[in-house]
């Protein structure tokens, strides 16, 4: 039985309600109530935490929003939280175990012992409430694709610099230094993933000079860069990756690849597009439940 759950509130058009009760509990809510507000219905439901995590939640949302809009209706008001966060700020760890991501990744939840002689490299994480434990299939996705780039070619490793847009927990900057890149600049717009990034940078011992963390989004990586960067990890949601890809030149040389995440199956052709038409070639795309993953490279 959970201890922690989050809270869904759906303000929705009448006609909306049973299709938004079908799709909460194909989702997994276990409890479900509603009420008249107004003209409009107030639906709210209940899912143990570790159930869903933020982008499943996003993505539900953008469930209820497209129903809306194929059948001209008013987009419903969506809205989530948990309840009894302070419980479950110490109560969620005792679910989290080491996780194996790739061939390479231990992700080790900080207030357990690593094993001793361990055969990956651990990433001991700490992730507070920022996004990126390394549960979330996208995360996953993201990782293995640097562990593609970087541990399999391993000559050309030393000099890697690599932008993290999005970088919640930090998760995939320090995976991407963990296999031997000189340094990340890491930014996220949420205050604290800054900070959950600079603390599990300590927790892996790496030096604050090559993980450079800041608040804000790609525009401040155009401000701050003083030169381009090999590679540009970016997992965040299809709507603001499409808003992001046009500045993905700014910071980037001939060379550079992307890895791209975040993004359900059924918008993957919109961010394509976006790809082609900025001039970056998918080179593979990787899927995993209902997720996928691009990895890009500039159009030669
Ligand atoms: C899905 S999480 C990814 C976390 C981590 N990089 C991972 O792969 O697990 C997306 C993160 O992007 C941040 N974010 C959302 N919109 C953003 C934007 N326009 N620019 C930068 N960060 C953004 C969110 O605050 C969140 O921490």
């Amino acid at each position: 039985m959970a201890n922690h759950w989050w809270e869904i509130q759906v303000l929705c058009d009448p006609t909306l309600e049973d299709l938004i009760f079908w799709r909460l509990q194909t989702f997994g809510c276990q409890g479900t109530s509603s009420e008249t507000k107004g003209t409009s219905r107030f639906v709210q439901a209940y899912l143990p935490q570790e159930a869903a995590q933020l982008l499943d939640l996003a993505a539900l949302s953008l469930a209820f929003r497209q129903d809306a809009i194929s059948v001209s209706l008013p987009v419903p008001g969506v809205h989530w939280h948990l309840i009894d966060e302070e419980d479950w700020a110490s109560g969620w760890k005792k679910y989290w175990q080491p996780q194996p991501i790739g061939d390479c990744f231990l992700v080790c939840p900080a207030w357990l012992s690593p094993p001793e002689a361990p055969e990956r490299t651990i990433l001991h994480l700490d992730p507070g409430v920022a996004f990126g434990t390394g549960d979330h299939a996208t995360t996953q996705l993201c990782l293995e694709s640097l562990e593609m780039r970087l541990a399999l070619n391993s000559g050309e490793k030393q000099n890697i610099t690599l932008a993290d847009i999005g970088c919640g927990s930090g998760i995939l900057s320090i995976g991407a230094l963990l296999l031997g890149a000189e340094r990340a600049y890491a930014v996220d717009t949420d205050p604290l993933a800054v900070r959950s990034t600079a603390a599990n940078a300590k927790l892996n011992e790496i030096d604050g000079d090559r993980l450079r963390v800041s608040q804000g989004s790609i525009d401040r990586l155009i401000e701050t860069l003083a030169e381009p960067v090999d590679g540009i990890v970016c997992n965040i949601l299809a709507e603001v990756i499409i808003d992001l890809i046009p500045h993905f030149e700014a910071i980037s040389k001939p060379t550079t690849w992307g890895v791209i995440s975040g993004v359900l199956l059924d918008q993957a052709k919109a961010v394509a597009d976006t790809l082609e038409q900025q001039g970056w070639m998918v080179a593979t795309l990787w899927r995993r439940k209902e997720w996928c993953c691009f990895n890009i490279r500039r159009e030669q």
